[in-house]
């Protein structure tokens, strides 16, 4: 039964049945229910979400089927109880047979509805037998076994459950009626939040143009709510370690970086001159050693009072020695018989202790932070050389993510290529706009080149580019024409789901966003459809596309810059 807060039912409660001689002996080889709960899981955004209450695993056996699926729609009274497995043509199969005589209505429609998306999937899927009916308060599915099959199955009318089981529990259906009357393709949620789970069905990929939609199901949303669906959507992705190196640039730190060694390691000049004894003051001195900047060359001798080393910037300051006298403050007393060595210099100025000498660790102390998680590397800051210097050779950074470009149009040729355009063609020039801005961000872009109209082609592309990439974005294709074919497939052939279609912006009105689990714990992906015009889809990028993508990376400051100004018309 839905359960019910203040009066108002809060959630729709599924009951899943696996149906399996196999999983009824380890449940652990049961994949389809899990897919099916997570499933229902996604809907959790939705205002009353389906809430999976039951789950069980029954042998391919009429009575268990049917004593289970009784249960819990006479006793448990759920609103939707969905079996899966045990609809195929084999011996063992009898889901069907144990569930049609449990019906007191049959669901054609929705038996059909199931049919004909698998259908569309596979020419197996006339190897499947649903049945779906009611008894009851309560809708029965039986689906196939496959978790693949089981997941279209189900995606492929939940739409329309919600209002299939409010009119089964006995309320009016006004707003479903409503809308039928108004335009018999529509879809039917009109009463939903924006950034709701809940798919606005495009055309039919496959129907005529004469039943194409003639309004946009897409609700036209404001700039400020579409820019905060792509940031739920846009989630930081995993932490990598990286070495430190100019590769760095554009990334941001997943971890405070600690000084592993001190900076400078020892005691260093500042300056080329003579290290001295401070306290020994102007004066004639010999000089007794030499310390250029490399351990090497350091002079082994402690200084004693009265006694000089010539040093360079950056040598190590020899035991004894406690200041620094540059060389222009100096003479030359007595070079050495060959004349190649100087012997005695004079020191003209009093230095003070300390003078001209960087201590250990006075730049940067061991365990001295330098840099913190979520500070952005730049090309200008000098952050890399920071850590370079303290000895970290590798670093904890939020992945970058890599995202692909494609064009989409029958009349959009490759900008490099040499031919005359023909009567109607037209040179790609978005996807060397987009490039050329990837490039000059410093994300990592991937090329997918020039896709048809054609709702095949353009699914085996936009699957092949999803594969490869976090972000794709495409342009072209995402307005009302009958070519306009990047929604619907997206939606009908990916299974993604489509968050907006439309924002109120010009340019940029029809500007698409949609996104698709990522499998096996990967993270979501985000599918940009940014209109064809080129001076929409330029805009588009900076303003959604751009923001995703420093998001993704782990940016502070992920969102563009606003600037109020005055236009004079
Ligand atoms: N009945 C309606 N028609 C249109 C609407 C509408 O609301 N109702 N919206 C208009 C708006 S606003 C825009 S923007 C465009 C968006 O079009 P699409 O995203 O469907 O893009 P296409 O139809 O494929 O192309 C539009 C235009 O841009 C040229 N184009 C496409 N790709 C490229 C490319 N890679 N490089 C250069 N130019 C490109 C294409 O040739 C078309 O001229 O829809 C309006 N229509
Ligand atoms: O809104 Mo469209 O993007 O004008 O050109
Ligand atoms: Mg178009």
């Amino acid at each position: 039964m839905s359960s019910i807060v203040q009066g108002k039912p809060e959630y729709y409660s599924v009951g899943i049945l696996t149906v399996s001689d196999t999983c009824s002996r380890d449940s652990t080889k049961d994949r389809s229910g899990p897919v099916l709960k997570t499933l229902f899981a996604e809907t959790s955004q939705l205002k009353k979400p389906f809430h999976v209450v039951k789950t069980k695993i029954v042998k391919d056996d009429t009575f268990e089927i049917q004593k289970s699926v009784k249960d819990w729609c006479d006793v448990e009274n759920l609103d939707l109880v969905v079996t899966t497995g045990g609809t195929g043509f084999g011996i063992r199969d009898v889901t069907p047979e144990a569930v049609q005589p449990l019906f007191e209505k049959t669901c054609s429609g929705i038996t059909y509805a199931i049919i004909k998306a698998s259908l569309e999937k596979t020419e197996f899927a006339a190897l499947s037998r649903p049945v779906c009916g009611i008894r009851g308060n309560t809708i029965i599915l039986t689906i196939p076994g496959s978790p693949k099959g089981a997941k279209e199955n189900v995606q492929a009318i939940l739409n329309v459950l919600p209002h299939a089981i409010d009119l089964v529990r006995g309320e009016s259906g006004e707003n479903v009626h409503a809308q039928l009357r108004v335009e018999s393709h529509e879809c039917v949620h009109h009463d939903h939040k924006h950034g709701d789970k809940h798919q606005y069905l495009s055309t039919s990929l496959f129907g005529p143009v004469s039943q194409r939609k003639r309004k946009s199901p897409y609700p036209m949303i404001t700039v400020a709510e579409a820019l905060n669906i792509v940031a739920e959507h846009s989630n930081i992705l995993s932490p990598i370690k990286v070495p430190v190196d100019e590769n760095l640039i554009g990334m941001v730190l997943a971890e405070d970086v600690v000084a592993r060694q001190p900076v400078p390691g020892y005691r260093a000049s500042i300056l080329d001159g003579y290290a001295v004894i401070a306290n020994d003051g102007p004066g004639v001195y010999p000089v007794i050693g030499v310390s250029i900047a490399n351990t090497s060359h350091l002079s082994t001798n402690k200084l004693q009072p009265g006694q000089i080393a010539r040093i360079t910037t950056g040598g190590p300051v020899p035991p004894g020695a406690t200041a620094v006298v540059m060389v222009e403050d100096t003479t030359l007393v007595r070079a050495s018989e060959d004349g190649l060595q100087e012997e005695s210099v004079e020191i003209h100025v009093q230095v003070s202790d300390g003078a001209n000498i960087r201590e250990i660790g006075s730049d940067t102390s061991i365990g001295t932070i330098v840099a913190r998680k979520g500070e952005l590397f730049s090309a200008v800051g000098g952050e890399i050389g920071v850590l370079a210097s303290v000895g970290v050779k590798e670093v904890c950074v939020y992945r970058l993510p890599v995202f692909g470009v494609l064009s989409t149009g029958n009349e959009v040729i490759d900008f490099k290529s040499t031919s005359e355009l023909k009567y109607g063609q037209i040179f790609d020039s978005n996807r060397p706009t987009l490039l050329a801005i990837a490039k000059a961000t410093g994300f990592e872009v991937k090329d997918f080149g020039i896709v048809s109209d054609d709702a095949k082609e353009l699914e085996k592309r936009l699957k092949e580019a999803l594969t490869q990439v976090d972000v794709l974005v495409s342009t072209g294709g995402v307005s009302m024409g009958e070519l306009d074919l990047f929604k619907p497939t997206l939606q009908q052939s990916l299974g993604a789901t489509i968050h907006f279609g439309r924002v109120k912006m010009k340019p940029g009105k029809p500007t698409t966003f949609a996104t698709l689990p990522g499998t096996a714990g990967a993270p979501e992906k985000l599918i940009f459809g940014l209109p064809g015009n080129p001076a929409s889809a330029t805009v588009t990028f900076y303003l959604f596309v751009l923001p995703a993508l420093r998001k993704l990376a782990g940016y502070e400051n992920w969102n563009s810059p606003i600037l109020q100004a005055e236009v004079d018309i």
